[in-house]
């Protein structure tokens, strides 16, 4: 079941176009991955999916509840989270007040919350005491995911999570994204590797231009040459019709 469904996504900053016409969709406790060069306009997209960019045109449906347009507050209160790249943690704060930030917004069970979110990210559970500003990049990481879960929500956009970080903690954040989609959180994650998104997603977007490119399941899209498709970010890219290999 689909609980995320964006249709035909216009915006960008200001009168300035970034994305046209994306769509893409999220089922129940899917992994989604978004790929493509550089300035593709993947972090807006993101970012016009929690109403942080201007949206000129298009739908999205959170489980089944017409959002587009919301500002943000009332999308995370509808059931979406979203970890920017920078600046998603509080530096001054230990690990578990952070989390307890993130679960500002319903109190009543805030302790067990905190709890159950630990259970999800043992190295986190380990260093519940320290400060946000004393982790390293990948456990920060881990943080601003964990803390976007405080909230329960039904999807959760990552925006580069593994970025800068060494292999090891790469592998440690998409182990962690893939235990969050078992709880049933589906999960929109941009990334840069595309191995790496095609490894840890089921289903992987590639986004040239401001537009859908083509998308498929990983195990499509990991037959294809998308070295060859970023390098044609071109006018010719931005004329072609979306494909859909599924
Ligand atoms: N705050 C902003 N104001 C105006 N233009 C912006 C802003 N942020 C990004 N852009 C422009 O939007 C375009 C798409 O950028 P975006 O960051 O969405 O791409 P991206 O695919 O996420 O790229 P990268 O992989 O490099 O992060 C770029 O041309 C960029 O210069």
């Amino acid at each position: 079941m689909s609980v995320l469904e964006v249709k035909g996504l216009s915006g960008g900053y200001g009168k300035t176009p970034i994305i046209w016409e994306v769509s893409m969709e999220a089922k129940v406790g899917q992994v989604v991955s978004i790929v493509g060069p550089n300035g593709a306009g993947k972090s807006t997209f993101m970012k016009s999916l929690f109403g942080i960019t201007d949206v000129t045109g298009g739908e999205v449906v959170l489980d089944g509840q017409n959002v587009k347009g919301l500002p943000s507050f009332r999308l995370a209160r509808a059931g979406m989270a979203y970890v920017p790249q920078v600046d998603n943690i509080f530096t001054t704060m230990t690990i578990k007040e952070n989390l307890e930030m993130g679960g500002y917004s319903n109190r009543r069970g805030l302790a067990q919350r905190v709890e159950v979110v630990l259970e999800i990210f043992p190295d986190l559970k380990a260093a519940q005491n320290r400060k946000g500003g004393e982790l390293s990049g990948g456990q920060r990481n881990m943080l601003g995911m964990a803390r976007a879960l405080m909230a329960d929500p039904k999807v959760l956009l990552l925006d580069e999570p593994t970025a800068g970080l060494s292999p090891i903690y790469v592998d440690v954040v998409w182990d962690q994204v893939g235990r969050i989609a078992k709880t049933g959180t589906a999960i929109v994650v941009i990334e840069q590797n595309v191995d790496r998104a095609i490894s840890n997603s089921e289903w992987v977007y590639v986004l040239v231009a401001g537009r859908n490119r083509l998308d498929g399941p990983a195990s499509q899209v990991a037959a294809l040459d998308l070295g060859e498709i970023f390098l044609g970010a071109t006018a010719a890219a931005m004329e072609s019709e979306s494909e859909v290999i599924a």
